[in-house]
């Protein structure tokens, strides 16, 4: 066979006319046109379209633009009051017009992030079975994973460059949510789309059904997933080995970003594949990125240095374990040593401080404090670490609702006038502590920012905003660097790179804050993106040769012309 490079998906390709103008050349025409998201423009085809690809006669009479349909469909979304039915509404339009989902979307990207993503997203992944309208994706299960080749050949994109994967296995803060995972994987992606212009057709959510733990899905007639207990060990393995390579020999130009895998699950899989296929796991890496670069700024806000904090990790999982060794790797780049950074980093999980006296999983070995150090403290459970370690930066990934207490806070700001508290799990019914709450307990001297979004804090009449420390600041602009590097493995060094890129962006243009406004999502991803490449160049793994040499000017200046925007395309009939 051979190798076509021009067309984008099965059901068109974008040729330049001769006027210089990209048109898009649809293989379907008439109805099949109208139920093809990628392609359909709705009322906004023009009569000469109609007539052209055989759509005269469907369509109301009007013709409307891009901007008139936005407008409409923000008028209806503006009528819906539940989260969940606004999310349903915006699912609904992504899988019938997809342009004009990503139009709407970026024209209101504050407003409908927290519906499409975090922390409605939630929601909609337990809700799944329920709300599942049109397919979207790839489901791979125990079901079809032998026939995982053609399985992916069904679908219907030819150029996939970054794909989302998760087993469910730990989804948010939320626990095992079986099939309903995919919901993450889809919602990721439009992040990908919206915030680091990665056009629609080059994305793919892949669900890995590999089975659910909770009975009460796997009895539950309308859950769609398969209905057995999950695979572990070697059979677990061989089915993620089948969906690489099945995805390696389709997708070549592939990046994989490893989604809510449960924490022993995220360590392995990133380890096992990630020089096997370009990837990276949002919850270790992204995560540890997003919450150094907070850290970084709320560090300049008090005038002190990151290497001066002591700081308390609360939740030793994928996202907690992440933060501790990008934390680690942040004191060490400011010239601590191994035994110093020991000091001033702790890590709990759900059996308290982790030393190394104590039996634990392999990957927490590498955090775990010295025993030595704890000889003659009180007790190793939060407050007793805060009090007898100093700390001066609480940071919860623990999903635990409430853990970051009154005494808790305090504990902190007795060690220090501002302390830094992140309750930083997700969805919000998960936060470690309310932001309102731990700005009243520490008289507003606290500098908080979360994982899912809260509206700002008035307190004595001061204003706090409430930076949002989540992943989404990395992954689309980590992701699309790689993409435009065209990388052959994610290095730690780029993710790195990615979180004083976005510190950087911070401090530049908004020097009081820890965290850039959500509706700079893409912004500060464009300047991440930037980041990344150049990183992936220094190491050595950026394929794309044409980036080679290019300031920081020229590649701003790539990455932005590369950039995907929601427009519609003119049509034109295949000769
Ligand atoms: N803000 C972000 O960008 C971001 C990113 C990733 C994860 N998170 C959040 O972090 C939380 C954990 O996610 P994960 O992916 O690490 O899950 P995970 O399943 O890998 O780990 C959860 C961990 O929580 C810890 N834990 C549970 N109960 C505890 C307790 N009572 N005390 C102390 N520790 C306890 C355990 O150590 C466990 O390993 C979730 O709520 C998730 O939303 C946030
Ligand atoms: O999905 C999010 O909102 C962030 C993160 O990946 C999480 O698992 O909580
Ligand atoms: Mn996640």
């Amino acid at each position: 066979m051979t190798r076509r490079t021009l067309p984008l998906t099965d059901h068109y390709d974008v040729r330049r006319g001769e006027d210089g103008h990209r048109y898009l050349h649809p293989l379907v025409r008439g109805f099949p046109l109208l139920r093809f998201p990628l392609l359909n423009k709705g009322t906004a085809f023009t009569e000469a379209e109609r007539e052209a690809l055989g759509l005269d006669g469907l369509l109301a009479p009007q013709v409307d633009t891009l901007d008139a349909l936005v407008e409409r469909q923000y008028a209806e979304y503006a009528q819906i009051t539940e989260p969940l039915d606004r999310h349903v509404f915006l699912r609904n339009l992504q899988d019938r017009n997809e342009v004009l989902f990503y139009a709407l979307l970026s024209a209101h990207v504050e407003e409908m992030l927290p519906v499409v993503y975090t922390p409605t997203v939630g929601l909609a992944v337990q809700k799944f079975s329920q709300i599942y309208r049109y397919p979207r994706g790839l489901t791979l299960s125990t079901r079809n994973i032998d026939r995982a080749e053609s399985a992916l050949a069904n679908v219907p994109l030819n150029d996939v460059r970054i794909i989302v994967a998760t087993d469910s296995s730990a989804i948010l803060g939320i626990g095992d949510q079986g099939f309903g995972g995919m919901a993450i994987s889809i919602g990721k992606l439009s992040l990908y789309t919206v915030a680091g212009g990665v056009g629609p057709d080059k994305t793919l959510p892949v669900e890995l059904d590999v089975g659910t733990g909770r009975a009460d899905l796997r009895d539950d007639p309308a859950y769609l997933g398969v209905k057995h207990g999950r695979l572990t060990g070697d059979e677990y393995l061989r089915f993620i080995d089948r969906f690489v390579e099945a995805t390696l020999q389709r997708y070549p130009k592939a990046i994989i970003q490893w989604e809510d895998f449960s924490k022993d699950a995220a360590f392995e899989v990133l380890r096992r594949y990630r020089r096997v296929v370009p990837s990276f796991n949002d919850d270790i890496q992204g995560t540890g990125a997003v919450v150094l670069a907070g850290v970084l700024n709320a560090c300049r806000l008090k005038g002190e240095a990151l290497r001066d904090q002591v700081v308390v990790v609360h939740g030793a999982g994928a996202g907690g374990a992440g933060v501790a060794l990008a934390i680690r790797e942040g004191m060490r780049r400011e010239g601590l040593s191994p035994e110093e950074i020991a000091a001033r980093v702790f890590v709990l999980d759900s059996r308290g401080l982790l030393t190394d006296d104590r039996r634990m999983e392999d990957y927490k070995r590498d955090l775990a404090t010295p025993k030595a150090l704890t000889d003659g403290w009180a007790g190793t459970d939060l407050e007793s670490v805060i009090r007898e370690g100093k700390a001066t930066v609480l940071l919860g990934l623990s999903g635990q609702a409430g853990i970051f207490s009154e005494a808790v806070v305090r504990a902190a700001h007795a060690n220090t006038p501002r302390p830094l508290v992140f309750p930083l799990s997700n969805p919000t019914a998960n936060t470690e502590a309310l932001p309102a709450d731990i700005l009243a307990w520490t008289d507003g001297q606290a500098i908080v920012a979360t994982g899912s979004p809260f509206d700002p804090v008035t307190l004595n009449g001061e204003t706090h905003e409430i930076g949002q420390g989540n992943n989404a600041f990395i992954f689309p602009g980590l992701g699309f660097g790689a993409i435009l590097a065209r990388v052959r493995e994610v290095t730690d060094e780029m993710v790195t790179a990615a979180a004083y890129a976005l510190a950087e962006y911070t401090q530049a243009n908004h020097p009081g804050r820890t965290y850039p406004p959500v509706d700079e999502l893409s912004h500060a991803s464009i300047h991440v993106a930037v980041a990344v490449i150049r990183q992936a160049l220094a190491d050595g793994v950026a394929t794309e040769f044409t980036l080679r040499g290019q300031s920081d000017a020229g590649l701003l200046d790539t990455v932005k012309r590369k950039f995907w925007q929601p427009k519609y395309l003119p049509f034109r009939p295949r000769e």
